[in-house]
């Protein structure tokens, strides 16, 4: 089969990891009789500079021709280290997901077994974690009211949701129970907001649809602690748009790095494949990040697609590589592996991995599937 793939690949290492994502997916349709044609746009940053506009126009018509996005990671710090720019890169991210209609975020948090004296946490806290956080993508506070009062001493941000945004998004996440460990977990602040109150409404009315599903909800500063504290209690956790950013970077200390954590945006039309990290400036043409939550985001791209087996063959490689420990120094400082090698030889893993062991191991780590396709 053909596929038609927007490569929006983005500032810093962006650039680097996805290179490294589009390597595997060429390896994957070379063996599966499938051809990636990509088609690479500017956004964020590169996009100010080249037309003034970080999402430009034909940016966003290259994504909505495709079928489905692959991006890498916007961000710079001439931006970063200043508040008055009234254009920014992150602008293009939020307008895209908005104007895709990216409802929802999907980002899988895991304790990798040969990964498991990586992380930070001690051994048998994050033994056994698997979980996945959906993210409400294009609404709250994100999205609301800016203003900033004339002379300048007083600002807000709106954090609005209505009941419809609240119900799509939901709706997948006990779907995707349905298919793991059948619990949803709302992270809220409902003693607080009133907005979070609207969630804890509408979410506890769907659940009634969903009888084989445990609903719990936790407000969002426990939700914090009980991540790094006991992370293999939760299944899907469900959160609004900021606490679902904020929770994500927290949950990939687990994993023992940020370049391990993938994730797929989706709405009714339009998905879009990107890792969770930013596009760390700091390691900007160092061959220093991790590519592999590029390289899982092109595995979840692949099963948006309906190429399961292929996505798990990617996984296999990647799991590969974590076990033959090729792979970047984020994880292990002694590594000498730069972000090519590591791309490299997963790369090549796909390639000679064998089909039944990665139709065994896709089965292990699906990530909800049904509620993404
Ligand atoms: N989706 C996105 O494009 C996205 C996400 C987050 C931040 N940003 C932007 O990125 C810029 C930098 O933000 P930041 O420093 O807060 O976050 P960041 O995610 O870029 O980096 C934070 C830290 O995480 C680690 N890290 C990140 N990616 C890594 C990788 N692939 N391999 C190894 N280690 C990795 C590094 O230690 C880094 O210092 C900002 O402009 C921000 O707005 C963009
Ligand atoms: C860059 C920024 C707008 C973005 C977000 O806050 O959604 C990032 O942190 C992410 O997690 O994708
Ligand atoms: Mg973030």
């Amino acid at each position: 089969m053909k596929f038609k793939i927007a490569l929006l690949s983005g500032d810093g290492i962006g650039p680097e990891v996805t290179e490294q994502a589009v390597k595997a997916l060429h390896a994957i349709g070379d063996l599966h009789g499938h051809t990636f044609e990509f088609e690479e746009a500017p956004v964020g940053a590169l996009a100010i500079e080249q037309t003034g506009n970080p999402l430009p126009d034909a940016t966003l018509e290259v994504c909505k021709n495709s079928d489905a996005v692959l991006f890498g990671a916007i961000g710079d710090p001439k931006y970063d280290n200043n508040p008055d720019a009234k254009v920014r890169p992150e602008q293009g991210l939020l307008k895209l997901r908005k104007e895709l209609g990216l409802y929802t975020n999907i980002r899988p948090v895991k304790a990798y077994p040969t990964l498991i004296d990586k992380s930070p946490l001690k051994k048998d806290i994050i033994e056994g974690t698997d979980m996945v956080i959906y993210r409400e993508l294009t609404g709250g506070i994100y999205f609301g009211e800016k203003k900033l009062s004339e002379d300048g001493t007083v600002a807000s941000d709106l954090c609005e949701y209505s009941e419809a945004e609240i119900e799509r998004i939901a709706h997948l996440a006990f779907k995707a129970a349905r298919a793991r460990k059948k619990k949803v977990t709302l992270v809220d602040k409902a003693n607080v907001l009133e907005s979070s109150r609207l969630w804890r409404r509408v979410v506890t009315t769907i659940s009634k649809s969903y009888e084989d599903i445990d609903l719990d909800f936790l407000f969002v500063d426990n939700a914090a602690m009980q991540m790094i504290l006991n992370p293999s209690q939760f299944d899907v956790i469900l959160t609004e748009n900021m606490f679902g950013d904020i929770i994500s970077d927290e949950g990939s200390v687990i994993g023992g790095s940020i370049g391990l954590l993938a994730s797929a945006s989706v709405g009714d039309k339009s998905a879009m494949f990107e890792p969770i990290h930013g596009s760390y400036p700091q390691a900007t043409g160092k061959d220093i990040a991790n590519p592999i939550a590029s390289i899982l985001s092109a595995a979840m791209l692949l099963t948006h697609l309906g190429l399961h087996e292929e996505a798990g063959v990617v996984n296999k490689a990647v799991e590969r590589a974590l076990e033959k420990q090729i792979v970047t120094s984020d994880l292990y400082k002694e590594s000498t592996y730069g972000t090519k090698s590591v791309g490299d030889y997963i790369a090549h893993a796909i390639v000679n991995i064998d089909e039944e062991t990665a139709r065994i191991n896709q089965e292990n780590i699906d990530f909800g599937r049904s509620t993404i396709i």
